[in-house]
């Protein structure tokens, strides 16, 4: 099964470094305008192969694409320190109107997995130009708030003393400033957040809320201020996403796939709990939230829709 990753910068290469890690798909191509740097990328991570499983790791040009089942796009420029995700919507929608196309030509059946900063946005203008292609808008999918959902998972785990695999919490929304973590809905094994901490007897209260919410909602721009960028988390999160699709796993993830009219927040692409699977999305579940937390998600969906706008494009992908 061949996967292909169109931008082999920081994320791209880490994405592809996870995937062969974990065996994922049996052939990885990695396509970047900058070739000497996506054959360097694709050498670089091949010689790992034998440490870990047996994929093939190649550098190649769109017609390379063909027959890919899953075609991650993380190409584009990503922020300076202090520089918002939305600051980068001009130059990477310049960028998404060079490579989509070119994915589509040679890749048609393949799912996109958006990567590339806003990635709410850049998902939704590449599912308009899939859809100019034939393609269903649940072929695309971006990872949205995978990454903000793991850094929930992760601070709450460290502070409950639970393995976040057992932590389940969903950050909802833009993958940016406006995102939501949803308080409501934390489970640990099963036990609602409130009552796990009362049978533990660990304190949590508003202080405590207050630390976790800023450290998820400020880790990139830490993350960037001290080393320049970030890539191990989201290049985890792409493979994850990418197994869910290559294996069929029907997993529930915070992907963000444009969202259908029927949902409250009207035509627009932000992160939900979707079921993903060989087809990319299958179903969204609009979660049942708190007043406070609903108005936050549906302040969240207006900033994505108000940049949308703001690219000439319709939110109706
Ligand atoms: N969705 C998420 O959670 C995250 C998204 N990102 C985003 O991922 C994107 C990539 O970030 P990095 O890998 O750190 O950047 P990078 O600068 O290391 O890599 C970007 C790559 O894109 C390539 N590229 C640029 N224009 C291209 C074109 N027209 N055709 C083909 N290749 C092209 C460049 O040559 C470069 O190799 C950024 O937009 C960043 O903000 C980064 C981290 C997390
Ligand atoms: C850069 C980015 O989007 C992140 O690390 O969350």
């Amino acid at each position: 099964m061949k996967i292909g990753i169109v931008g082999s910068g920081f994320v791209g290469a880490t994405a592809a470094y996870a995937m062969v890690m974990e065996g994922i798909g049996r052939e990885i191509v990695l396509v970047d305008k900058n070739e000497t740097r996506s054959r360097a990328e694709a050498n670089d991570i091949y010689h790992a192969v034998p440490f870990a499983r047996p994929l093939k790791v190649t550098s190649g040009a769109y017609a390379d694409l063909k027959g890919s089942r899953a075609v991650i796009i993380a190409a584009g420029v990503n922020q300076k320190p202090g520089e918002s995700r939305l600051e980068l919507l001009q130059r990477n929608s310049a960028v998404f109107r060079a490579v989509v196309p070119e994915v589509l030509a040679h890749a048609p059946d393949a799912v996109l997995v958006i990567a590339t900063n806003p990635v709410d946005v850049m998902t939704h203008l590449a599912a308009r130009y899939a859809k100019e292609h034939g393609v269903p808008s649940g072929r695309v999918l971006g990872s949205g708030t995978m990454l903000d959902t793991a850094r929930f998972r992760t601070l709450l785990g460290s502070h409950l003393g639970v393995d976040p695999h057992h932590v389940h919490g969903y950050v909802l929304g833009e993958h940016g400033d406006s995102e939501v973590l949803t308080w409501s809905l934390v489970t640990v094994g099963g036990i609602p957040l409130e009552e796990f901490c009362r049978l533990r007897g660990v304190r949590f209260d508003a202080d405590q809320r207050q630390r976790i919410d800023h450290d998820v909602r400020k880790a990139a721009y830490a993350i960037i201020e001290g080393k320049g960028a970030t890539y191990y988390g989201i290049g985890s999160a792409l493979a994850r996403i990418v197994d869910a699709i290559l294996s069929d796993q029907r997993a529930i993830l915070t992907v963000c796939t444009p969202l259908a009219a029927s949902w409250g927040g009207g035509d627009v692409t932000v992160s939900l709990p979707h079921l993903v699977g060989e087809a990319g999305v299958l179903a969204t579940f609009p979660p049942v939230l708190t007043p406070g937390e609903e108005a936050a998600l549906q302040a969240s969906a207006g900033v994505v829709r108000g940049a949308i706008e703001g690219l000439g494009m319709s939110p109706a992908a």
